[in-house]
């Protein structure tokens, strides 16, 4: 994979890297949950083996952290193919495409991360790519330009996006395996905390996986981010095995509350109905009183407040449902005179 334009690289130290690779499952066997896309993924991968064929192109979405990278480099290593790596806002010239769709070898996947953010000059060109493994390129300037046409080997687009919505509908045409990644329930997210436990040498009790999975806001990368920081807590405050105890403490003290919101998402709840009635609010007004930037908030945090039944999208904005006044403590104004 070329590293140099590997969307992640950046965000992460050295140390968080590394483990995340450690803990990356290789192949469809390691990748807990997600039973119908993957159910799917494998009849698909096995039917094109078989046609010795490329795998149809790819769209995976959903919220971060849910195994799209993970996905798209399985599907590299169970093809028994290349990959290379790169995001939408790091193509920004047609150019710059080209030169890595006609370095693919035969059956290769190109996975874009970030697909949402392709400039549209780039999408258009990745168009006739996807479709008929072809792209026109432009030799000299001038009075001289001409067109011609190169042939690429056929090769699979994995694309990756956490906003589907943003996404052309020409483009969301051009895949023909369209697969949204949910958010993982507590029992998944347990079997995933045993399995990197065990790759992290950790000692854990199935209770102290649990009390960690249920607190992960549904989320594979956040179950590994809280198993590292409470095996510190193990270590340091007891005696390196992780227990229930141990768990919520290491949890309380990251401020990451018994339903597994975070700071962020808490702070979004109140900010709703302690300055706007518990709404209906604006994403963007949500997005200022907060003081994060809007997108996150529509695609980290929002997803998972709706789903946990915390928050509703009404047309006129945002609105807190009644469970997110019992999950502060506070009272349900569509009760008046019947306190609890
Ligand atoms: N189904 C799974 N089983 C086990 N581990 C998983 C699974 N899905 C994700 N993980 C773990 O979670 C981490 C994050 O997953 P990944 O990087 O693939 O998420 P992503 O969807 O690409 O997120 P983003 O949108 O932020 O790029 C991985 O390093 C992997 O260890
Ligand atoms: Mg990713």
């Amino acid at each position: 994979m070329n590293e140099n334009l590997d969307p992640e690289a950046g965000n992460l130290t050295p140390t968080d890297r590394d483990i995340e690779r450690v803990l990356r499952p290789q192949a469809f066997e390691d990748f807990t949950g997600q039973e119908k896309v993957m159910e799917n993924l494998k009849i698909f991968v096995q039917a094109a083996k078989l046609r010795g064929e490329s795998l149809d192109h790819v769209l995976l979405h959903g919220p971060p952290g849910l195994g799209k990278t993970t996905l798209s480099h399985i599907i590299a290593n169970e093809m028994a193919t290349g990959i290379k790596v790169t995001s939408g806002p790091v193509l920004d010239k047609p150019g710059d495409l080209a030169g890595l769709l006609t370095g693919l070898d035969e059956g290769d996947i190109l996975f874009i991360d970030e697909i949402h953010r392709l400039s549209p000059l780039v999408e258009e060109y990745l168009y006739s790519a996807m479709e008929d493994f072809k792209i026109d390129i432009m030799l000299e300037t001038g009075p001289n330009a001409r067109s011609v046409q190169i042939s690429l080997n056929p090769f699979t687009l994995v694309g990756a996006t956490t906003r589907s919505g943003l996404l052309t509908a020409p483009l969301r045409a051009r895949f023909g395996i369209n697969a949204r990644l949910a958010y993982y329930d507590a029992k998944l997210l347990t079997t995933i905390v045993l399995r990197s436990s065990d790759i992290l040498k950790t000692a854990i009790s199935d209770e102290g996986a649990y009390e960690i999975a249920r607190r992960s806001r549904g989320t594979p990368r956040i179950a590994n981010a809280l198993l590292r920081r409470t095996r510190d807590f193990a270590q340091i405050k007891g005696n390196g095995n992780i227990d229930t105890e141990i768990a919520r403490y290491a949890l309380n003290a990251l401020n990451v509350d018994e339903h597994g919101l975070d700071e962020m998402d808490n702070r979004i709840l109140v900010t709703i109905i302690d300055k706007f009635k518990g709404g209906p609010v604006g994403l963007k007004t949500i997005a200022t009183a907060v003081g994060e930037d809007e997108g996150t908030i529509e695609e980290v945090y929002e997803p998972f407040l709706i789903q946990e039944g915390y928050i509703m999208r009404t047309s006129r904005g945002r609105e807190v449902t009644e469970a997110a006044y019992k999950h502060l403590k506070k009272n349900y104004p569509g009760q008046t005179g019947k306190l609890f």
